[in-house]
């Protein structure tokens, strides 16, 4: 691709491979969940996400989606115990959504699209940072999340009312005291398996930790993540919708339940 990737006709999912050859290789992500294929496995813990809501920074449109960024520098946001080992310190966090209620989720469960998913993504504390840890098959944790047409979501107000401050691509603004925690439903329940970034550089460097349980979300609200756009002031407006890739091959990986 000539020009930076995006998830139009001419820079979508379909044309990463050129810029990013990994787009095809053995572990990436997203994948379609079946329930009935993944192993119950009785020797994972029980997840723990401890996360201070005075890390949060700053809520970012990054011209793909948008993103609240973490504090990173001390063991204080964390996620431990589920698949993985050690600590990991949560970056950020950021959503995949449709044009309409019918799709918009990166993972699927038996070929069926949420409207919506979020992403928490966190980094291994045993590398130095969030690059290096990037770049490792253990360096990032990601707990993503669906939500589900239904009620009003209130724990996602704060969010979208930040929204008129970073319509357009590039623009941020200060975005304290948040907790994401909130965000998560009431079971911790999830499949997990070994992936990838699913933006590029769609590194394989990602323990997923998808929840069982979606959130919900009201038509009138996803009609709000409708009116980001992907373009920056002064550029034709392109309303940041469908910023999501589709479910890519499993190649022989096994996907565990920590759920029976
Ligand atoms: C170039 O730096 C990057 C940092 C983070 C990411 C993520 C977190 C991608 C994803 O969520 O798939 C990508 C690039
Ligand atoms: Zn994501």
């Amino acid at each position: 691709m000539s020009h930076g990737w995006g998830y139009g006709a001419n820079n979508g999912p379909e044309k990463w491979g050129a810029d990013f050859p990994v787009a095809n290789g053995p572990r990436q992500s997203p994948i379609n969940i079946v329930p009935k294929e993944a192993q119950y496995d009785s020797t994972l813990k029980s997840l723990k996400l401890k996360y201070d809501p005075s890390n949060a920074k700053g809520i970012l449109n990054n011209g793909h989606s948008f993103q609240v960024d973490y504090e990173d520098d001390a063991n204080s946001s964390i996620l431990t115990g589920g698949p993985i080992s050690g600590t990991y310190r949560l970056k950020q966090f950021h959503f995949h959504w449709g044009a309409s209620d019918d799709r918009g989720s990166e993972h699927t469960v038996n070929g069926i699209k949420f409207p919506c998913e979020l992403h928490l993504v966190h980094w291994n504390t045993k590398y130095p940072s969030f690059g290096e840890a990037a770049s490792q098959p253990d360096g990032l944790a990601v707990v993503g999340v669906f939500l589900k047409i239904g009620a009003a979501n209130p724990r996602l107000q704060k969010v979208l009312d930040a929204f008129d401050s970073i319509k357009t691509k590039g623009k941020q603004t200060v975005f304290a005291n948040f907790d994401p925690k909130t965000l998560l439903p009431g079971s911790l329940d999830f499949w997990t398996y070994d992936g990838s970034l699913t933006t590029p550089p769609l590194l394989e460097s990602v323990s997923w930790i998808v929840l069982k349980e979606p959130i919900s979300v009201s038509p009138v609200q996803m009609a709000r993540f409708r009116g980001l756009l992907f373009t920056g002031e002064g550029e034709a407006p392109c309303c940041m919708v469908d910023n999501y890739r589709p479910p890519q091959p499993l190649k022989g990986r096994q996907v565990r339940a920590s759920f029976k």
